[in-house]
């Protein structure tokens, strides 16, 4: 377990003061995946690294494991260090070792012998899918393999955590699956906990069961993602969300007016949260409000057992009962726009 207790940060530069963090706090359960999510300069990477006092918080404390490790010394801290294992970004890879001589970096600091850095840098290869390319250097790798190197580097002193700063943010959407699979396995296989912070809400949904969203240094929210998905009215949270509206199809958009005219039926966009399965809610409007409709467009998705994600439907009712299917999405908090009649 690890326990962030009412931890601020300020920075001072030229005699002005920035508040990074003000007063957050947040628990993280041993196995979770938690992402904490928020905008360029929210606090993110000063908060990931208060957890390992990379940064020293102004106040507060950070308790790992039963110990706060704002009261260590500097060899306790030093010592629980090596238990916290992060990666980053731009991977920090050592351009004159090899993929060997990097993940066995952290060992010989740690001056253990031969035999132990030897069979333990080739099982944590194999883990990261890497045991073909230990002699090669890092300016022969793609970004995915020199991210893969940086993950069992930091995976060398069997940490029970994992810190990871942006760690998909300069790979490509694929590579960035791999990695993010990789740290899943990870997490289940040997039990790591993983603490990984993005501004891409994309990430967060692929692999964390847990998400924090960080505004101007405040946590603003925090909970599983299916709640933080089902309480979305968060302007934060919309902002990672995909609020952008759906391409309505060029056929639908040739005939297109802002008015109801006689002949012409409502395209209602809708965005489901979670509280009505789309199913249901397609069988309410045929069934209950007598409403034939065509779903134009849908991309749903479920977490958890819950359904999230957008659909254009053209109601084919008369106005009034089309007005009371309007009426039903808003009563379940399902936000909704006429997007004009077709
Ligand atoms: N060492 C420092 N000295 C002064 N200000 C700092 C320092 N580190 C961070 N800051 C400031 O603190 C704020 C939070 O920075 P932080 O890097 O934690 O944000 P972030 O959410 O990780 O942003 P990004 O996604 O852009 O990396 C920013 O305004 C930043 O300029």
């Amino acid at each position: 377990m690890i326990s962030i207790q009412n931890i601020s940060k300020t920075f001072t530069l030229k005699s002005k003061t920035f508040k990074a963090l003000d007063q957050v706090n947040m628990e993280i359960a041993e196995g979770d995946i938690v992402g904490i999510i928020g905008s360029s300069g929210a606090g993110k990477s000063t908060l990931i690294r208060c957890i390992n006092l990379l940064e020293k918080p102004d106040n507060g404390a950070i308790v790992v494991r039963g110990r706060d490790l704002t009261k260590l010394n500097a060899s306790e801290l030093a010592a629980e260090r090596k238990k916290i294992g992060m990666i980053f970004q731009h991977f920090n890879l050592l351009s004159s070792r090899t993929v060997f001589e990097n993940v066995a970096l952290p060992l010989e600091l740690d001056k253990a012998n031969k035999t132990h850095i030897q069979a333990k840098v080739t099982e944590l290869l194999k883990i990261v899918g890497l045991e073909h390319k230990a002699d090669e250097y890092p300016k022969n790798l793609s970004g995915g393999q020199k991210q893969r190197v940086a993950i069992a580097r930091a995976l060398a002193n069997d940490p029970h955590l994992l810190l990871c700063d942006e760690a998909t943010s300069a790979l490509d959407p694929i590579t960035t699956q791999s990695i993010l699979q990789l740290l899943r396995d990870i997490n289940q296989r040997l039990r790591i906990t993983v603490l990984l912070i993005t501004h891409e809400m994309e990430v967060v949904k692929a692999i964390c069961n847990h998400v924090a969203v960080i505004d101007h240094g405040q946590l603003v929210a925090k909970g599983t993602l299916e709640n933080i998905l089902f309480n979305n009215s968060h302007p934060i949270i919309r902002q990672f969300l995909n609020t952008k509206n759906m391409t309505i199809p060029s056929d639908f958009n040739k005939t297109l007016q802002s008015q109801q005219n006689d002949g012409l039926f409502p395209l209602v966009e809708i965005e489901l949260n979670g509280r009505v399965a789309f199913e249901d809610l397609v069988d309410t409007i045929y069934h209950h409000y007598k409403v034939p409709y065509k779903i134009i467009r849908a991309e749903i998705e479920y977490i958890g057992k819950k359904n999230f994600g957008k659909a254009l439907l053209q109601l084919q009712g008369n106005a009034d009962h089309n007005a009371d299917v309007i009426n039903y999405f808003n009563q379940h908090k399902i936000y909704n726009s006429v997007r004009g009649y077709a």
